[in-house]
């Protein structure tokens, strides 16, 4: 097990933030942390990297102690652009890496390499577009070659060229049989990214394998809700109700289906194809928030 939290509380005064967390993570994934601001997942991240000491619980990384200082050169936590120093080159802030983590020279030109930005790495970071900061970010997190990488939005101000690199870089490392833990509230990024998400709501996590948000459905809206229902109904033919019109697997034909309710003077007044996806399951999980 790469990464494993054991009942995590927090609390800041009287909000508690995090309530019994447990969670275990193996190589290899691309997890990605969702929740509204606020949430808890900065908190979570920070917890995990042992800048932030939880009330309760433990958290193992490689069957170690998180405050276990020989777990660092397994370890990366790609925070904000605020951990930068402007008056620093690009490679200025590797280096610094470099020389704790006992990496060299090449370890520094094959990452910055790697990341597309040899072009400015000896530029002072002040003369950075967040795009750049956040492409150095990446590097500064990927040079030691880590076992866990976890990353702080890592998709943010990307323009969607650098996005999609992002993405191709991070497929390659889980490739490379690492566990990434992205948190991001970009919802259709993490379709194309990860594995697995876990969203963090009211201090609790609901884990869940992304695959099962993969498949497509259809939804009717007719203009004789009942007999179209009592229709499907006679037909053998399985389907939901949602927001007052029916849900149908994409399975089915969709002619078929038209022409047993047409058949009955059921009009279709519309068909939507909708895929689950991150966003729609989010929807569901966060309705309170989303409507309000
Ligand atoms: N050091 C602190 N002192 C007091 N409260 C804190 C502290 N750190 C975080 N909090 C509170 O804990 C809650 C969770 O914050 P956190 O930054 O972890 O959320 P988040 O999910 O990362 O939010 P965002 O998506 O906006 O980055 C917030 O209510 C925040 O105000």
């Amino acid at each position: 097990m790469i990464l494993s939290l054991k009942g995590i509380y927090k609390s800041f005064g009287k909000s508690t933030v995090l309530k019994n967390i447990s969670l275990d993570i193996d190589i290899p994934k691309i997890l990605a942390l969702v929740g509204p601001n606020g949430s808890g997942k900065s908190t979570l991240l920070n917890i995990i990297n042992n800048l932030v000491i939880p009330d309760q619980g433990e958290i193992t990384i490689l069957n170690k102690s998180n405050k276990d200082t020989s777990i660092f050169k397994e370890v990366s936590y790609m925070q904000d652009n605020s951990v930068l120093y402007h008056y620093l080159t690009g490679y200025d802030h590797l280096q610094f890496i470099a020389n704790i983590q006992g990496l060299s020279k090449k370890d520094i030109v094959s990452t910055a390499e790697r990341m597309g930005i040899t072009g400015y790495l000896h530029k002072k970071v002040g003369h950075y577009s967040l795009g750049m900061k956040q492409h150095l970010l990446i590097a500064m997190a990927i040079v030691n070659d880590p076992k866990l990488l976890i990353l702080d939005e890592p998709l943010n101000g990307l323009d969607p060229t650098s996005a999609i690199k992002i993405r191709k870089l991070l497929l390659e490392l889980y490739n490379e049989e690492k566990a990434i833990i992205v948190s991001s509230h970009n919802l259709s990024e993490i379709d194309h990214i990860t594995s697995h998400v876990v969203f963090l709501k009211d201090g609790h996590i609901i884990e869940e394998d992304i695959k099962q948000y993969e498949y497509y459905f259809y939804l009717f809206s007719v203009d004789k809700l009942e007999r179209a229902k009592d229709i499907l109904k006679r037909n053998d033919i399985a389907f939901d109700l949602m927001d007052g019109k029916i849900k149908l697997d994409h399975l089915f034909s969709l002619q078929d289906i038209a022409q047993k309710l047409g058949n009955e003077q059921v009009v279709i007044l519309d068909i939507e194809k909708i895929r689950l996806g991150t966003e729609n399951r989010y929807k569901k999980i966060f309705a309170k928030e989303v409507q309000s």
